[in-house]
């Protein structure tokens, strides 16, 4: 849990703002803020708050924050508060931009089937606003992002498929490298005229991005003069592109992207409406698994489908087949169903699966109880039964966040409990509950249901929405340049 010593965090509250008493924790909190708050300082506070979005999402919030911000910094509140919204790239105009080369780093990572296209666009759509606010002002624009999780230069993860789409929706043609750093790539921006728009190879191309090695983000930090990180599905990771290149590029400023996540995030998931509930799938069950803890500290119920859940069933002693497990996680599944005992939290695990023989979209395929899956076939998605007995749990619920899919939703045989789950939050949604999606495959499932538009919030990022809600401060935010204070 992050303790917002620094007042320049951009992170949520701790568990005392959001436990299921919040709303009374947050009134004893503007009554210590009484003593120190002046009228201009209130003021103050309200305009570093509004900056984020802050103030008209809920004011009974805004200054929770201001009084949090304001004790952790031992009497310099208001400059604090002011000083925690991050500096934006709608500060920059054209005289800051005309002529010069901007690094930004976005997530671009969609999703792509067998033939390289891509299944969903969302996140190259949400990246578009930052680029024309840059390129309508005269900059040259140096696009990078990363495809996946490739091991040194892989062509299946090459960003070229996402050339045709980028241009299309940004309207002018996107020029192309065939690498992230190096002399080609110098020529190229060399030659950008302005307004135009260079995308760089994926940068994970090389292991010294995920290393944050600071020669390599001074070798990316070179190509450009001042740098925009609209990256919020990877604002958890501290990367050269995400952090390092901060260090060698001013300003470092905030894409338009990165701010409403953030905006939206923090307002709505810092003080929910309660029941709250969690659903968590997917298969990045290594960095997700984690989360859960600290979404029994928040959470009234938490829903677990996908590839996570068969290691909490080993856990307990099941048989699971060549389903997805991780071995080294055994013993945290466990404590984490003992935990939630404890606190009173309503975890839910699948009654039931469907299994296969394969991984593979015409594998045979059976529902089973949970307990029966046999050796050689593996869990790829919840079963009916489940499906009845989450959406009879979503019912109670106030707000819903879900990030995974609950099974293996690219094959239509798997896909059934995902889209179920998706229609029911759809369903929620028109009845006045906060649905939030996380997540590149999260969001792309529903964009296949074709319910992505009733949802409150979609987010483009899935772990960084999880660590944002965990209260963790996310790198590639904090590394950004803070806002001028403005004088109200
Ligand atoms: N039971 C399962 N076994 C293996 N993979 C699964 C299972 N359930 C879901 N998945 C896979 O999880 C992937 C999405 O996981 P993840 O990246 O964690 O979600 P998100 O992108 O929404 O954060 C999908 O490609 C889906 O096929
Ligand atoms: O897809 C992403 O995250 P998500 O699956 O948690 O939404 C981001 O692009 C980050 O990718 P990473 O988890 O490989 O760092």
């Amino acid at each position: 849990m992050a303790t917002s010593a620094s007042p320049t965090t951009f992170s949520l509250l701790s568990s005392t703002t959001n436990s299921s008493t919040s709303s009374s924790s947050t009134r004893s909190s503007l009554l210590h803020l009484s003593p120190t708050t002046t009228s201009s300082g209130l003021r103050l506070r309200s305009a570093g708050l509004r900056r984020l979005g802050f103030a008209a999402a809920d004011p009974l919030l805004a200054l929770h924050v201001a009084s949090r911000i304001s004790s952790a910094s031992s009497g310099k509140g208001v400059r604090a508060v002011v000083s925690m919204a991050k500096k934006s790239v709608g500060d920059l105009t054209a005289a800051d931009l005309k002529g010069k080369r901007v690094f930004v780093r976005a997530d671009l990572n969609v999703p792509l089937d067998d033939n390289q296209n891509i299944t969903d666009d969302t996140r190259i759509r949400a990246a578009i606003p930052t680029i024309k606010h840059l390129i309508q002002n005269g900059a040259k624009v140096i696009l990078s992002s990363h495809l996946g999780r490739p091991k040194g230069v892989t062509p299946k993860f090459s960003l070229a498929p996402l050339v045709p789409r980028l241009s299309e929706l940004i309207g002018i043609q996107v020029v192309k490298a065939d690498d992230s750093i190096g002399p080609e790539v110098e020529k190229l921006v060399a030659s950008l005229p302005d307004g135009g728009v260079l995308l760089l190879e994926n940068v994970r191309f090389y292991k010294e991005e995920e290393k944050n090695d600071p020669e390599h983000a001074k070798k990316l930090a070179a190509l450009a003069d001042l740098y925009v990180n609209d990256a919020f599905g990877t604002a958890h990771r501290a990367h050269a592109s995400t952090e390092g290149v901060t260090k060698f590029l001013k300003p470092s400023v905030a894409g338009f992207l990165l701010q409403k996540e953030l905006d939206y995030l923090v307002g709505a998931v810092s003080n929910p409406k309660r029941p709250f509930a969690a659903i968590v799938g997917g298969s990045k069950v290594s960095s997700k698994i984690g989360v859960i803890e600290s979404l029994l500290e928040k959470c009234d119920i938490l829903l677990l489908g996908g590839g996570m859940i068969f290691t909490f069933y080993k856990a307990q002693g099941l048989s699971v087949g060549s389903s997805l497990v991780e071995e080294d996680k055994l013993d945290l599944a466990t404590s984490l169903l003992a935990k939630a005992k404890a606190k009173g939290v309503s975890l839910l695990l699948p009654s039931d699966v469907v299994i296969a023989d394969k991984f593979a979209p015409d594998a045979n395929s059976k529902v089973v109880p949970a307990s029966a899956i046999p050796d050689g076939w593996m869990g790829l998605d919840i079963g009916p039964e489940s499906i009845k007995t989450f959406n009879e749990a979503l019912e109670t619920t106030k707000t819903i966040i879900w990030n995974g899919p609950m099974g293996v939703f690219e094959f239509d045989k798997f896909a059934v409990g995902t889209e179920a789950i998706a229609k029911k939050l759809a369903d929620l949604s028109g009845k006045g509950v906060t649905t939030i999606i996380g997540g590149g495959d999260s969001v792309a499932a529903v964009e296949k249901v074709g319910v992505a538009n009733v949802m409150s919030h979609i987010s483009t990022g899935g772990g960084a929405s999880l660590e944002l809600l965990e209260g963790k401060e996310l790198p590639g935010v904090l590394a950004l340049d803070e806002a001028t204070p403005v004088a109200v």
